[in-house]
């Protein structure tokens, strides 16, 4: 699994909001955006999912360019700000109708990733009176359904409760596998220290600095 991204640019209106990027990205690692607010991580991650056309520049996954091989990546599940789920029904009710959309995944499978994202004992509880961590948790079982290649994951620790950060790191440390690229955004650099294998820190559009500490092999590539 690999992402390359060449050259990437994006405008909105007069506005260059992403300036230039080039990156790769490859499987059984967990990438951190890091930057403050405005900087570009979301816009870098939709660009990523195939939801924005890119000016300039082109991404790559696994040998096909998006937008030209393929409209949209093949494999990618999406925590990006509020989902959409319906809020007259429960967790795992708004999980069915994506499942069912999806194909091929059972209510059981369901059922245990409302366990692992800790939502086990508000089955009967609809979305609508969830809370915000609620909200939080049944988004990231939406994006992680299914065993995506591709998880993006935009701030998924905010709004978690302080018990309930530790069990959500874990859970995404434990989605890290050979065959998949994990994106996550985060504002927080102790946590992106805790969490990420390699960090993309962005400003104003632009990739400053890209540095790894988990694995040995990956050494500060740019300054
Ligand atoms: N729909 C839009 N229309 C106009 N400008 C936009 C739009 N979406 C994003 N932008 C601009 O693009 C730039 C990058 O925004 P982006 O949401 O990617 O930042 P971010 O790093 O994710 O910030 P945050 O940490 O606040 O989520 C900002 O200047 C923002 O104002």
């Amino acid at each position: 699994m690999n992402i390359t991204i060449k050259n990437l640019t994006k405008k909105i209106k007069k506005e260059t909001v992403l300036k230039d990027i080039n990156l790769e990205f490859h499987g059984g690692k967990i990438y951190g955006l890091q930057g403050k607010n405005g900087c570009g991580k979301t816009m870098l991650m939709r660009c990523i999912a195939g939801l924005v056309h890119p000016e300039q520049g082109e991404i790559i996954i696994n040998g096909k360019v998006l937008h030209k091989d393929m409209s949209l990546p093949e494999s990618i599940g999406l925590l990006i700000e509020n989902p959409a789920f319906l809020p007259q029904y429960t967790g795992l009710q708004n999980l069915k109708i994506l499942a069912d959309l999806q194909g091929g995944i059972s209510y059981g499978e369901l059922e245990e990733l409302l366990e692992k994202v800790g939502l086990k004992d508000c089955t009967k509880k609809k979305f609508g009176a969830y809370s915000l961590g609620m909200k939080q948790r049944l988004g990231i079982a939406a994006a992680i359904m299914g065993k995506p290649d591709i998880i993006i994951l935009d701030e998924p620790i905010n709004a978690i409760d302080e018990n309930g950060v530790e069990e959500i790191r874990q859970l995404i440390l434990g989605l890290r596998s050979e065959d998949r690229i994990i994106i996550i955004a985060c504002h927080d650099r102790a946590e992106m220290e805790l969490l990420a294998d390699e960090v993309i820190v962005m400003e104003n559009g632009e990739v400053i600095e890209e540095k790894g500490w988990k694995n040995a092999d990956v050494e500060n590539v740019q300054a």
